[in-house]
């Protein structure tokens, strides 16, 4: 992905508003033909990159690039970066078919290339056989593909959404966007996607910039920033996670040894750098924790009674007291097992435990 011209650049972008600094020196390369995703909570600036993006708001310092022109300046009509909302903004008097036509205005085109260009979106879009109804006539999903439509008619190689699939039901939402996941591959073009919803920001990315307080926390492709977090906050932020401090006391030729309260536990080495000494945060996720009933010889175990659990349908989670530790276990087969109680045996594999420097 790295040797993949962007499409988009930022350096040193930085934005305020009033006293307040909304987008904090922000520096991101987005490759072109990439699926790029914004995550972060709520007013940390996610929708305000994309707007400096659109050119709907000028950056205070630092430049903005599309195709290798610096944009800084440019209006946002002249940019190519139609934007799409989670209000569909269609034109409510206006039939499906003059709303996807409407972008086409500006390039005058003759009836029947606009009758083409529509009935490629119509189809592309699954849409056949409702140009004729007005958007109140259309489910969500539909209007909300109407709205893709329409944004992509003139043949732009970057499209932006901001939280496109907050308005529709949970199926739905899976629905459209594994359609948008594959029209975007399908036409090789530049996606980027506000969200502050994890699950859809690992199932469609390539990339994700993980945003904390107006600056980028960690970007990278879904895998890594779930198993390889680079901050505590990434890693409680996407998903969920247990986090365990300790200090590793010996350095083996395959492991380190870390000493968490009274348990000594085993982590692959991997790469980390960590010498015998010092202060490190664990980090390990609920399903990577297999949860006993009965006692298990070996390293990395744990005794511990269930506090609570959930049943969450494809799993039950359970909130272990693991003295000194309180643990959050996911056990992914309920059906064979079905609810554990009680007294539990926790043991966790040394290749799936993230070694964090400590943070304070
Ligand atoms: N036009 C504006 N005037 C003043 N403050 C603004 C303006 N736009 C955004 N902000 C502030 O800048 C911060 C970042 O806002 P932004 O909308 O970019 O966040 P976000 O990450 O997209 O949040 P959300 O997920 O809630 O949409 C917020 O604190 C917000 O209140």
């Amino acid at each position: 992905m790295n040797t993949v011209k962007p499409m988009i650049q930022f350096t040193n972008v930085s934005k305020s508003f009033g006293d307040f600094e909304a987008i904090r020196g922000v520096s991101l390369d987005i490759p072109e033909g990439s699926f790029t995703t914004f995550l972060g909570p709520s007013g940390c600036g996610k929708t305000t990159l994309m707007r400096l993006i659109a050119g709907f708001y000028e950056p205070d310092a630092g430049d903005i690039y599309i195709e290798g022109n610096r944009v800084n300046g440019l209006p946002a009509f002249k940019r190519n970066t139609p934007l799409v909302f989670q209000e569909y903004a269609l034109f409510p008097h206006m039939t499906v078919y003059e709303n996807i036509s409407y972008g086409l205005k500006l390039q005058k085109p003759s009836r029947q290339e606009a009758k083409d260009k529509v009935g490629t979106m119509l189809s592309m879009f699954g849409l056949q056989g409702l140009q004729d109804r007005l958007p109140r006539e259309l489910s969500g999903g539909q209007q909300q593909r109407v709205a893709f439509a329409r944004a992509l008619i003139m043949g732009q190689k970057v499209l932006l959404m901001d939280e496109p699939l907050s308005n529709l039901d949970a199926k739905m939402r899976v629905e459209v966007r594994n359609e948008l996941r594959e029209l975007q591959q399908r036409l090789g073009i530049t996606a980027i996607f506000v969200t502050h919803d994890q699950d859809e920001a690992l199932s469609v990315s390539d990339r994700i910039a993980v945003f904390n307080k107006g600056r980028i926390s960690q970007v990278g492709d879904p895998w890594d920033i779930y198993f390889k977090p680079e901050s505590k906050f990434v890693a409680d932020f996407v998903g969920t996670a247990n986090f365990i401090d300790g200090e590793v006391v010996a350095e083996e030729k395959d492991d380190l040894v870390v000493k968490c309260g009274d348990a000594l536990l085993r982590v692959h080495r991997s790469k980390y750098p960590y010498r015998a000494g010092e202060r490190v945060t664990l980090v390990i996720r609920p399903e990577c924790i297999s949860i006993n009933e009965n006692p298990v010889a070996g390293d990395n175990v744990w005794n511990g009674e269930i506090q609570r659990s959930s049943f969450l349908g494809r799993m039950i989670r359970y909130w272990v007291d693991a003295s000194p530790f309180q643990l959050i276990v996911d056990d992914s087969s309920p059906i064979v097992r079905g609810y554990l109680q009680g007294n539990v045996c926790l043991t966790v594999d040394k290749h799936k435990i993230h070694l964090l420097p400590f943070e304070k």
